[in-house]
């Protein structure tokens, strides 16, 4: 079947992507990557020996980035509904997140211990229809706030991918009452033409 403009359009978008190329070199599993590198820079997210859940984790990404900086004594466990090659120091758990079941496999799996950061890059598979789209990357937010409450420890830190439009200014108000410090940001890496976002939220209250 000949391919229809638009998805040739993303495949010379993508290969010229120098976030794309930087990727292969580095052996990063994602483009995405670097909106965590960036993240990290800015907003001192990591470090060594701490315990990190990461959710929507697949392709791995984040979670490689993770891993490296939390290192041998660190943790990190990451869950996404698609199946994810393994990565050294990872502990990866396949499920829908909107299903209790895989929530409480995550909480089984955390076990009590304190959690310092929660890191969320999920995002729904986009029809391009914003009625149906934006109330699912919603939820997915919802439910990564609602888990991070439940399992960070006090002081402990939140990053998550969230789509501005409706729902985005209650949730974030939400995360606003349950953190010290909110900022929002848009790394480099993050096409200009995505709605995504990426909220910082830091010191959780408890
Ligand atoms: C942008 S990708 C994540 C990229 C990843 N952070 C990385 O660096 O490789 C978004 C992910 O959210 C996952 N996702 C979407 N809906 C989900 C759900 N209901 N439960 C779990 N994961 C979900 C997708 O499968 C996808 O892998």
């Amino acid at each position: 079947m000949a391919r229809s403009k638009s998805s040739k359009r993303w495949l010379e978008e993508h290969f010229s992507d120098q976030y794309v190329k930087q990727s292969q070199k580095d052996g990063y599993r994602s483009r995405a990557s670097y909106k965590l590198v960036e993240l990290d820079k800015k907003d001192k997210l990591f470090r060594p020996g701490m315990t990190v859940v990461d959710l929507g984790a697949a392709p791995g990404g984040w979670s490689q980035v993770a891993a490296n900086r939390v290192g041998d004594h660190g943790k990190v466990l990451a869950s996404d509904i698609l199946m994810m090659d393994s990565i050294a120091g990872v502990e990866f758990i396949q499920g829908d997140f909107t299903e209790n079941e895989v929530f409480d496999t995550l909480m089984a799996a955390i076990d009590g211990s304190p959690v310092d950061l929660v890191i969320s890059d999920m995002a729904p598979n986009m029809s391009g229809v914003g009625a149906v789209d934006q109330p699912k990357a919603m939820y997915l937010v919802e439910l990564a706030l609602d888990m991070a409450s439940q399992i960070l420890k006090p002081g402990g830190n939140f990053v998550a991918k969230v789509f501005q439009g409706e729902g985005f200014e209650p949730w974030l108000a939400e995360v606003r009452s349950a953190f010290g410090k909110v900022v929002t940001r848009k790394p480099d890496a993050s096409r200009a033409r995505s709605r995504e976002v990426y909220i910082v939220a830091k010191g959780f209250k408890g």
